[in-house]
């Protein structure tokens, strides 16, 4: 007999509940009230917008969502017991009634064990039903008692069908997942995760955390989470705000370089070289051999006197600014205020009086002045660099066949009437980068890493320099032609070569009987990774061979009917090419589907081409002939090891033709 009556710890435990969600709402009304009377307080109109904003954000931070639970753990430690949940929530008195779970109080919530109970008597976990707490777990770690993976309310969590957006995990966040987490803010680290091991989730609370931690200095610098698409962003754009981090910028590279709008598309030939890093050294020098030596001295009348600088200090500045290392801009900027620093002189000299502001401004500007920086720094746009080496693809470091694939079949008439490709923005970036620097985030989180190019890598590094990354990706599941084959190359373009790699090997989606499956392509795969390990024993596995082709699509659709019997969301992966076509069937059959960015879509059945499926998940998935997605593309191989490890419980395979090699 426990020592305590479940019934009446329950009771009280519901009465912790309405109290903290009550004491919540009254923290919010306060923060309403102080935002409605702000710009009454405030001092002035800069102060009052500032303080709204602050305010705004901080009520925005209090909502309470009826459908999460405002706490979901519990520690005793000394006969004190503190709930653990997604935000602070104190009484009117100021003390704490629920503890943030990145406090670091809470840290022993993720991280006490048997082994080290870090002063925890007792661990609980609370069970929820649709915001309902309905059932508790406690450990009793100083009684030796630890449920590790066995707790059922963490199988129940992982076993839940999914539907809509990426939900938060931080009520079952893992010992190994929570180290990741919790890592200090200067650490920059690199997860190989296999498919389903959480790198995403980790990615994004590990943004939450930072940004409890280092709030003020995170507000001013920033928060980016760089992603490969705008369907996976839309899936994962619920879990900060659910946070309460509602200030974090979400965006794909192409959105990062996206300074003018893609108006043309590369053939793969070209592609491969403008995404080559020996692209950044084509650029580099084409813009450094712009320098020329001054060999003419500057004169310049002013008034009835007449300044000459002599052609040997005009090359000594170039030289030093040059030395300087400077972004190519700066560095003009910096020659012409020593030219004008040098007329200042002069005219003091001359005149024993020191120059007004206008005057060293008009100097600034004198055609003399301009006229000897456009000789000897000219003044550039990136557009325009980059137009002129896709005009004419300077020799030396790339091979003629490299040069004549990028080379432009027609040069636009102006800079401004170029098209661009999505690669060309790139190569824009990387000009503006060496024209100017990039403000630098505080942090920025990278997903699906393993298929950055080197180009777009280094167009990440350029917003990461001042700042620390994590990287999250799965050599396995590289598709792009330039996708890693090992981390260090990567970490190197993003700026961060130091990075530790950590692995992350508990499979948290995949159920066992179809991660066996899609491990079995491993070895094909070409990289060296760790298998993940499901925790999941239960979920199903369906090959489907379709004797005739002409009953391909309609035994798919039976399939997709078969799959709505079961709870939760259903999506049809097929080659790009094969999607129309499915989904015209699927209306015709009077079944309701959505495309995968619309995660606000009341339809269950999503139909995925296999090119958008990276990092999302569904419970049920039928996959339309492999061997067309095999085929369809050169790492088709990897392409198909991301699509079969979708599944959350169940997976169709449907094919008429013969399964890829390593399945068959
Ligand atoms: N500690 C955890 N508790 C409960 N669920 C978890 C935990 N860790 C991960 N999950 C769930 O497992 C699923 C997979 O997580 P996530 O998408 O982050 O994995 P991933 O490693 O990024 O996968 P992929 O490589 O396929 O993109 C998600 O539904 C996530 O919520």
């Amino acid at each position: 007999m426990p020592a305590f009556d479940l019934d009446t710890e329950l009771t009280a435990e519901r009465r912790h509940l309405s109290e903290s969600r009550a004491a919540l709402a009254r923290m919010r009304g306060r923060a309403e009230a102080l935002y409605s009377t702000g710009d009454r307080v405030a001092g002035d109109a800069y102060t009052a917008e500032q303080l709204g904003r602050h305010m705004a954000r901080r009520v925005k931070e209090l909502a309470d969502d009826p459908t999460t639970p405002l706490f979901f753990g519990r520690l005793d430690i000394e006969d004190a017991a503190y709930h653990v949940g997604r935000r602070h929530v104190t009484d009117d008195a100021g003390e704490p009634m629920v503890l943030d779970w990145r406090a670091p109080l809470s840290r022993s919530f993720y991280r006490a064990s048997v082994r080290d109970p870090q002063g925890v008597a007792t661990r609980r976990r609370f069970g929820f039903v649709k915001g309902e707490l309905t059932s508790f777990e406690d450990e009793h770690l100083d009684r030796g008692e630890e449920l590790g993976t066995s707790s059922r309310i963490l199988t129940a969590e992982i076993e839940r069908p999914r539907v809509g957006p990426m939900r938060d995990i931080v009520a079952t966040i893992q010992p190994e997942q929570d180290e990741l987490v919790r890592a200090e803010i200067t650490d920059s680290i690199c997860v190989q995760g296999a498919p389903g091991t959480g790198k995403t989730a980790v990615g994004l609370h590990r943004a939450a955390y930072l940004l409890y931690l280092h709030r003020e200095r995170l507000r001013r610098s920033g928060v980016l989470i760089v992603g490969p698409n705008t369907a996976f962003l839309s899936y994962i754009s619920a879990v900060l705000p659910a946070l309460g981090e509602v200030e974090v910028q979400q965006a794909t590279v192409e959105e990062l370089v996206g300074r003018a709008p893609v108006r043309a598309t590369d053939s793969p030939a070209a592609a491969l070289v403008k995404h080559d890093v020996r692209m950044a050294e084509v650029l580099r020098a084409a813009l450094w051999r712009k320098l020329a030596k001054p060999t003419e001295p500057i004169m310049v009348s002013d008034g009835s006197y007449r300044w000459r600088i002599d052609a040997e200090p005009l090359r000594r500045i170039v030289d030093e600014a040059r030395r300087d290392g400077l972004p190519y801009a700066v560095g003009r900027e910096r020659v012409r205020a020593r030219v004008v620093g040098l007329l200042q002189r002069q005219s003091e000299y001359r005149t024993g009086n020191s120059p007004t502001d206008a005057w060293l401004r008009k100097m600034s500007k004198v055609a003399p002045v301009t006229g000897f920086l456009d000789a000897a720094w000219p003044a550039v746009t990136p557009e325009a660099l980059v137009a002129e080496v896709l005009t004419d693809p300077p020799a030396g470091v790339l091979d003629d066949v490299e040069r004549d694939a990028i080379r432009w079949a027609k040069p636009p008439r102006t800079v401004k009437a170029a098209k661009f490709t999505s690669a060309d923005l790139l190569l824009v970036d990387e000009a503006a980068g060496l024209l100017e620097r990039e403000p630098s985030f505080g942090h920025v989180v990278v997903d699906e890493a393993q298929d950055l190019s080197p180009m777009q890598a280094r167009a990440i590094a350029r917003r990461s320099e001042h700042g620390s990354i994590t990287v999250l990706g799965d050599l396995a599941q590289g598709t792009a032609p330039w996708a890693a084959a090992e981390w260090r190359e990567t970490l190197g373009h993003l700026g961060k070569p130091e990075a530790a790699v950590v692995p992350l090997t508990i499979g948290f989606r995949v159920p066992a009987s179809v991660l066996t499956l899609a491990n079995r392509l491993l070895p094909a795969l070409g990289v060296d990774v760790p298998e993940a390990v499901s925790l999941r024993r239960d979920g199903e596995l369906v090959v489907v061979p379709v004797a005739e082709p002409s009953d391909l699509d309609a035994m798919t659709l039976a399939e997709v009917t078969a799959a709505l019997a079961h709870e939760g969301s259903v999506a049809l992966i097929a080659a790009d090419d094969a999607v129309e076509r499915l989904r015209g069937h699927l209306a015709a059959a009077g079944i309701d589907n959505a495309t995968a960015d619309d995660v606000e879509s009341e339809a269950r059945v999503t139909v995925v081409p296999a090119t958008v499926v990276k990092g999302l998940e569904y419970d049920h998935v039928v996959v339309h002939e492999p061997a067309d997605i095999v085929d369809a593309e050169p790492k088709g191989l990897n392409r198909l090891y991301v699509v079969l490890t979708r599944a959350v419980s169940r997976l169709s395979v449907v094919h008429a033709k013969p399964l890829p090699g390593p399945l068959a």
